[in-house]
């Protein structure tokens, strides 16, 4: 089963990406974590320059490098699947969607490129306003202090954009939709009671 946890910058998905892997490991449910982007591979890396305003790519160039950065990662999503019950994705092929029909491209073009990666289960979206995610304090991926809001998460405009896109594509494509003004214990509580009512238990 593939859980994807998705929302605008700051929504608190690493967070709750965390917690959900420990309660379920603490379950004795295999998982595994993936962050997307992943910023140590080839093309990681230059997502990384182009995040910190080093690289400059038109949208086409960098949101197919956002896809190529889970192709990447296809052999190890695949030996994931064969070894674990559940993989949880922190973003996946979900916010390239968002992102890139923000910045002015097409759903299908968009959609084509990640066509053929193993497909999400279940897409939780944490919902957040421009105003509550620009109050929170971004951290790094292993749980640091991240010294700048990157290119995209900069402009006060384009993340209001990005906040009114996640809640329409998230009610076309029926993903779950939590209020992530809450507590982190109360959303992480609202993960896994979505969680058991998927599996059914
Ligand atoms: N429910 C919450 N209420 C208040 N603050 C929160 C909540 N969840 C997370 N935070 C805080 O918000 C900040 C961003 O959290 P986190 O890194 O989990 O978000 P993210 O969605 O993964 O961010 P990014 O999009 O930058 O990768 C952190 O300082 C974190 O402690
Ligand atoms: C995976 C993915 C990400 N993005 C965007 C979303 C964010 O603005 C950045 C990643 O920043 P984070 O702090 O590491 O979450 O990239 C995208 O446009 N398309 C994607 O597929």
């Amino acid at each position: 089963m593939i859980i994807v946890i998705e929302g605008g910058d700051q929504a608190g998905k690493l967070t709750q990406s965390i917690l959900l892997e420990k309660a379920l490991k603490k379950r004795k449910i295999k998982t595994k974590l993936f962050h997307f982007p992943d910023y140590e591979t080839p093309i990681g890396k230059e997502i990384r320059k182009y995040l910190d305003g080093k690289r400059k790519f038109p949208p086409q160039v960098i949101h197919c490098l956002l896809a190529a950065n889970r192709w990447e990662k296809l052999d190890a999503i695949l030996a994931a699947e064969e070894k674990n019950s559940v993989l949880i994705m922190n973003r996946y092929y979900q916010s390239n969607l968002v992102y890139g029909l923000a910045n002015g491209l097409k759903q299908k073009w968009l959609e084509s490129l990640d066509e053929g990666l193993p497909k999400a289960d279940l897409v939780i979206l944490l919902d957040v306003t421009q105003k509550e995610s620009f109050s929170r304090t971004p951290q790094n991926k292993i749980g640091g202090k991240k010294m700048k809001r990157d290119k995209f998460e900069k402009n006060k405009e384009f993340s209001t954009k990005i906040s009114n896109l996640y809640r329409t594509v998230a009610k076309k494509k029926h993903w779950k939709i939590i209020d992530a003004t809450m507590t982190k214990e109360e959303i992480h509580e609202e993960i896994l009671k979505i969680f058991s009512k998927k599996l059914g238990i």
